[in-house]
């Protein structure tokens, strides 16, 4: 089966400095991938190049081919716009980035379904308002501006807009960072199921390994600017292979300790909301990340398993 994604040694230069080495990969249709690494390792520099958008004064070699036809490195201009819409579409840590603040919410999403899926009049509205159930969002958002709309309202418009033109690929970059603990897992889920749904690829990025691990079946680890590792995240957490999984593993796991500890009698906070700061994961909501364990089954911090 072609990947979807297929990514060949990817290098992207800024003057005489190399920021990614190397890098190769492959999404198959439908397959989750995760890119993991701290601050700074080259994650959003890889989605970037693979989807043509890096800024000017980089610039990269190499291959990223999306469905087998469209190089993003090297292929033309108009031929990459088309792929980005049709086949990759891409959520960022900040939806403010993808919104226009002057345009009602409605409007920006109608605009990939007028452009993609050519729709007009009440064909459109109609379009719209599916649109933006299905990322579970009240058909009266339409009318409101960005600003009038939470940042996990704002991220669920940005992607409605990025399935408008049905891309067989998402690629998600830290879309939970910005959001607020119980907000993450909302969206998470969201993503979760709207990537099962339509059978869609994913590449999320994030440098929370639990969250990772929620949503991804095969994980890449990269550090400066190299992929270290990759596997099944089953078996890249369960028994990671490079010093620097190793170090990521451990910490993941002192957060799942954390959370683990009685609370002092008389509070009565939520775990999740104190010991885990960007980890989204909230204990008991059944929405919780946790760590895949050596046996491959997810658990949260309450030690149950969850599927
Ligand atoms: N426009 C740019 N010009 C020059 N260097 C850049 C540019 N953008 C990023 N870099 C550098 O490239 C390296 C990789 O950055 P990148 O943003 O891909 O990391 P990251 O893993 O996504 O980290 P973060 O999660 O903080 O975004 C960093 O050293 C960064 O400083």
């Amino acid at each position: 089966m072609t990947a979807v994604l297929s990514v060949a040694g990817l290098t992207v230069r800024s003057g005489g400095r190399t920021l990614v080495h190397d890098v190769s990969f492959e999404v198959a249709p439908g397959a989750r991938a995760g890119l993991i690494g701290e601050s700074g390792s080259g994650k959003s520099l890889t989605a970037l190049a693979v989807t043509g958008l890096l800024p000017p004064g980089l610039t990269a070699t190499g291959s990223a081919v999306l469905d087998g036809t469209v190089d993003m490195v090297g292929a033309p201009e108009r031929q990459r716009i088309r792929a980005r819409g049709g086949v990759a579409a891409v959520v960022f840590q900040e939806p403010l980035t993808a919104l226009d603040p002057l345009m009602r919410v409605g409007r920006q999403i109608a605009e990939p379904l007028r452009r993609w899926r050519r729709l007009r009049g009440p064909a459109l509205d109609t379009a719209v308002t599916a649109a933006l159930d299905e990322v579970r969002l009240p058909a009266g958002a339409a009318r409101s501006f960005p600003h009038e709309l939470s940042g996990g309202q704002r991220q669920r418009v940005a992607i409605a807009m990025a399935l408008a033109c049905r891309p067989r690929l998402l690629i998600a970059d830290e879309p939970t960072t910005a959001l607020d603990v119980t907000v993450q897992a909302e969206i998470l889920d969201l993503l979760d199921g709207l990537v099962r749904d339509r059978g869609m690829a994913l590449l999320f990025i994030t440098h929370d390994l639990p969250v990772a691990a929620r949503i991804a079946d095969r994980l890449l680890v990269m550090r400066d600017g190299r992929v270290v590792e990759s596997g099944p995240a089953a078996s890249v957490i369960g028994a990671p292979s490079h010093e620097y999984t190793r170090t990521l593993v451990a910490g993941a796991r002192r957060f799942d300790a954390a959370l683990d500890l009685p609370l002092p009698p008389g509070n009565s906070a939520t775990p999740g909301n104190s010991a885990t700061p960007g980890s989204g994961t909230t204990p008991g909501s059944g929405t919780t990340p946790g760590v895949v364990f050596d046996d491959g089954v997810r658990k949260s911090s309450d030690g149950n398993a969850h599927d």
